[in-house]
């Protein structure tokens, strides 16, 4: 059955309600017509990904996986910022249980994103640091807004971005590129995304990013949908088969890393130098 029927709409959009306890952090909504799902990030002020934010972007994805999807839109509410990447004040003065979790659900949505059976395209309507830019990494295609930044910028901030990410980000730019870039934590304006092939295509409004989107998408409306999705899996199947050989270890090396309290002193003193508003309110 396929997801844009009336019938499953109305099961996905109860199921988004019940789900959400304090309304709904991704707001999803389905064009019947292209049967294209919009994923809409909206936790205030800057979709930072927290433990709750990235439960319910797993769950969404599972849901459009199990309805069978026919290309997602993923976006963001805010017309500034696509994601901040992970909530630094949870990982500041941490619980271990909850930063073990919350590192488990991003491997999953990592996971459900790239490996996921139909198209996707980010919409970056705002900036994408770090995390965001995973998000955006893990979908197929990138449209971005002009006058923001997005790239992979963990060495600025002291750690390493993990292997499967670093596969993602080369597989995208290629390894020279690739290098240059995580190295350097470099943060790339729209343009020079766009030149290193970062992001696919420019738009000048979110209306003719969507445009663009819906276009990528229906470049496979007459490719059957088994042979898109095994080709998929074909190509991007080792990142995630590694990815999931190594999850536990990996989860168990990032909790060490982010309680211990050289990591803290250095990230206390990144949010002090770039998030010092929030940190003495
Ligand atoms: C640390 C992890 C350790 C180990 C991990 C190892 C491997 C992980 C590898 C890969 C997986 C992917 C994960 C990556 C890690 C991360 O994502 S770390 C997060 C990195 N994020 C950043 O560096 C972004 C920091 N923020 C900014 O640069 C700017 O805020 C931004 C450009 C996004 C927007 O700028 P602007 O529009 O001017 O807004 P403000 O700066 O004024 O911010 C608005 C409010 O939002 C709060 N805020 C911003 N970013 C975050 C954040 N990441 N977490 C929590 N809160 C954030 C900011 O404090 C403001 O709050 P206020 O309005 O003052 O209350």
């Amino acid at each position: 059955m396929a997801f844009r029927t009336a019938r499953n709409l109305a099961y996905f959009s109860n199921y988004i309600r019940n789900y959400s306890t304090n309304g709904p952090l991704v707001n999803v909504t389905v064009n019947e017509k292209s049967g294209f799902a919009t994923a809409t990030l909206q936790r205030p002020s800057v979709n930072s990904l927290n433990l709750e934010l990235l439960t319910e972007i797993s769950h969404t994805l599972q849901q459009l996986e199990k309805n069978k999807c026919r290309g997602l839109i993923l976006t963001s509410a805010s017309n500034k910022v696509f994601s901040a990447g992970l909530d630094l004040f949870e990982l500041h003065k941490p619980n271990a249980d909850k930063i073990k979790q919350m590192w488990s659900t991003l491997q999953e949505v990592w996971i459900k994103l790239y490996g996921s059976s139909y198209p996707t395209v980010a919409v970056v309507n705002g900036h994408a640091p770090a995390g965001g830019c995973m998000l955006a990494l893990s979908c197929e295609y990138r449209v971005m807004l002009n006058n923001f930044i997005i790239g992979l910028n963990e060495a600025q901030i002291g750690f390493s971005a993990p292997m499967w990410l670093i596969d993602g980000m080369r597989n995208t730019i290629g390894s020279r590129q690739a290098e240059f870039a995580l190295t350097a934590g470099t943060l790339f304006k729209t343009e020079e995304a766009l030149k290193i092939g970062l992001v696919d295509e420019v738009a000048q409004s979110k209306e003719e990013a969507i445009e663009k989107a819906e276009k990528f998408l229906n470049k496979f409306a007459k490719i059957p949908p088994h042979a898109r999705s095994m080709t998929k899996a074909a190509l991007r199947g080792a990142n995630i088969q590694a990815l999931v050989r190594n999850k536990d270890e990996e989860v168990r090396s990032y909790v060490d890393f982010v309680t211990d309290s050289q990591f803290q002193d250095s990230l206390g003193e990144f949010i002090e130098l770039n998030l010092k508003q929030k940190l003495s309110k």
